[in-house]
Parts: structure tokens; C-alpha cells; sequence
């Protein structure tokens, strides 16, 4: 069997992905024609000649935009729903994915619209697909932690179907510590903490996430390899990183993928996984990210599988749900 066909048929976790990021062009087109939307662009390959980015913030400007046509809870629906059949096309068999209630409730959508629209989804994705998922709610760091409060108030409701809290958007003059209040509140309240840091940030904001946030997965973390005291602690907790290679290209925070840290991040014991982040914007979901990295990077099998044992050792599930997705790896490896 090719490298390819085995990425795909391993059993896998996406830990990092933000549903928002999964919206095609195409369907971002339907959507705009069925909710009557404006978008700025005559075709689907006009939408897809302008995903060229130089940093985050440019990505960035271009994903809050096409959320717009995100409006009613069955757009929220078909939105996740056509993410889970691509991903368990590609091997996942559990997601933990994040939403940005802020982008949808500061254009007048209701909480409940969004919410239950990714939660009918994710329902479904079990039953159609035998895809397990989690819900994380990200607070935007451009915004203040007065928004956060209210963000975190307003899903009081659903608190039980929210596995947790994440911190995404514009890193750089955002640091993690403009959050310590929400995140402490977020972990009163029994949720699980992540944050978005190391992106584009300092390893500062990584010490930050750890000691102010108490995160309990990293998203990102590229530049705490430029502090070997932060990998030491990093290794030492046994903490997951949730690495995105092509996201990583794409927002050129690597310059080629021949120079993507994730085998140094494995070699120097972190607990590194593959994930796709925006993967309509990016050009790959999680298997083409797996692909790209490895072919980049000359990853044997061996660091292929490892990557994708973290993806279930880094999720939020219990052990005996871990053991029993690990188990499905072995498996898998049994009868090649
Ligand atoms: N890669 C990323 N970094 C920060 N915020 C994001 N929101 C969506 N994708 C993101
Ligand atoms: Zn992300």
C-alpha cells in the first residue's frame, strides 16, 4: 500500500479545526444564493485565487468575510455536516472542533442558531459515520475579555454539550494573559482549556497560556522551539501540540514545508499531532496534511503512526475511549 493510502485508512483525531475554516467555495457560493448575501467575488475559482496570504491577519480578514453567509441553523448544519463526510473520508473517527460564536453573534445570529446547528451535525456525523465529536467554543483575542464574559454567559445553555474553551484570532499584541479571568472562570465551570499560542507569538505567550491560562492542549506552538526551557516543560507535562503543517505554510509561518519542525517537535519528546486548522483555506484536509509533511519531511511509518497515537492520546476523552481508538490502530496495522 502507498503512503497515501495508508495516511488515509489510519485511524485518526483531528484536534485542531475550526469549523468556520471548512467552508468551501462552493458552498459558500450556495449558501450566498440561498440567503440572498453579497459576497465579493463573480466564481469559485475567483474565491480561490484570493486565498493567497502573507500572515495570519491577511487570512484572517478573508475568513470573517465568507462567514457572512453563514446565517440560519441548517447553514451551521451543512456546514459541519459536509466537514465530518471529508474527514472520516480521511481516516478521523473523532473531532474536536472549535467554533467562533463572536463572528456569528456580533452580525446579529443568534447563540442557539449556531449551536444547534454545528450540535444536529455532529449527531448525525455519529450515526452517518460512526464519527465521534467534541465542541469547543473559542473566544476571539482581538476582542476584549468584557466580550469573553458575555460569549461565556451566553452558552450557559448548552454548557453540557461544550467540551471546552479555546483563544484564536490575531495572536501577535493579544497575549494570553487578557484572558486569565475567562479561562479561570471557563475552568470553574468545568470545561476544558486550550489556546491558540506560538502561532505567530512569542514562546513568552506560551509560558502565558501554561501559567496564566492553565491550558490543557496547545494549538500551535511552533515558536516555543526557539526556548528549550518551554520544551523541557512542555515534554515534562506530557502536553499535546496541535500542529497544522499546510495552515503553517500557507501563513508563512514556515518558508517551505522541507523546514517544518514537526519531526524535531517528536524528536525532542513532545507530544505532537496533525491537524488541517482552515482546511478550505489551506488546501488539505487532515490526511493531505499528514501527506504533505511527510513527503516533506521524509517521516517514516513508524513517526506516521506515532502522530496519529498522540491524536487520541491528546484528545478529551477518557482512557477506556482512548485505549479503545489506539486498539483500532493496531488493528489497522495488523492487516497491512
Ligand atoms: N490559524 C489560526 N490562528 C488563529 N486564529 C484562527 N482562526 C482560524 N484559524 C486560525
Ligand atoms: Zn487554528
Amino acid at each position: 500500500m502507498n503512503d497515501q493510502d495508508f495516511i488515509a485508512g489510519l485511524p485518526k483525531a483531528e484536534l485542531h479545526l475550526h469549523i468556520e475554516g471548512s467552508l468551501e467555495p462552493e458552498l459558500m457560493f450556495a449558501l450566498a444564493q440561498r440567503n440572498r448575501v453579497c459576497i465579493p467575488f463573480d466564481s469559485v475559482e475567483a474565491v480561490r485565487a484570493a486565498y493567497s496570504f502573507s500572515n495570519l491577519q491577511d487570512f484572517l480578514d478573508i475568513y470573517y468575510a465568507g462567514a457572512d453567509v453563514l446565517r440560519t441553523e441548517q447553514d451551521f448544519h451543512d456546514l459541519a455536516a459536509a466537514y465530518f463526510a471529508r474527514a472520516a473520508a480521511d481516516g478521523v473517527v473523532h473531532a474536536e472542533i472549535f467554533f467562533d460564536p463572536q463572528t456569528h453573534t456580533d452580525r446579529g445570529i443568534p447563540f442557539q442558531v449556531v449551536a444547534d446547528g454545528l450540535l444536529s451535525a455532529m449527531r448525525d456525523a455519529q450515526e452517518h459515520h460512526g464519527l465521534g465529536s467534541k465542541l469547543i467554543l473559542c473566544f476571539l483575542r482581538h476582542l476584549d475579555e468584557d466580550a469573553a464574559f458575555a460569549t461565556l454567559k451566553a452558552a450557559e445553555p448548552w454548557l453540557d454539550r461544550i467540551e471546552g474553551v479555546g483563544l484564536d484570532s490575531s495572536e501577535v499584541g493579544h497575549p494570553p494573559e487578557k484572558f486569565a479571568r475567562v479561562f479561570a472562570a471557563a475552568g470553574d465551570m468545568g470545561l476544558k482549556r486550550v489556546a491558540h499560542a506560538g502561532e505567530e507569538g512569542p514562546p513568552d505567550y506560551v509560558w502565558q497560556a501554561l501559567d496564566l491560562l492553565k491550558i490543557d492542549r496547545l494549538d500551535h506552538g511552533n515558536r516555543s522551539l526557539e526556548d528549550p526551557a518551554l520544551v523541557r516543560r512542555l515534554a515534562d507535562e506530557g502536553m499535546t501540540l496541535t500542529v497544522c503543517p499546510l495552515s503553517n505554510l500557507k501563513l508563512c509561518v514556515v518558508d517551505d514545508m522541507a523546514n517544518h519542525p514537526l519531526d524535531r517537535m517528536l524528536a525532542q519528546g513532545l507530544c505532537a499531532t496533525v491537524n488541517s486548522d482552515d482546511p478550505a483555506y489551506f488546501g488539505g484536509y487532515v490526511a493531505d496534511n499528514y501527506r504533505a509533511v511527510a513527503a516533506a519531511r521524509g517521516l517514516d511509518r513508524d513517526q506516521i503512526v506515532q502522530l496519529a497515537r498522540n491524536s487520541f492520546t491528546g484528545a478529551f476523552l477518557d482512557d477506556a475511549a482512548k485505549a479503545t481508538h489506539l486498539a483500532r490502530i493496531d488493528a489497522y496495522l495488523a492487516a497491512q
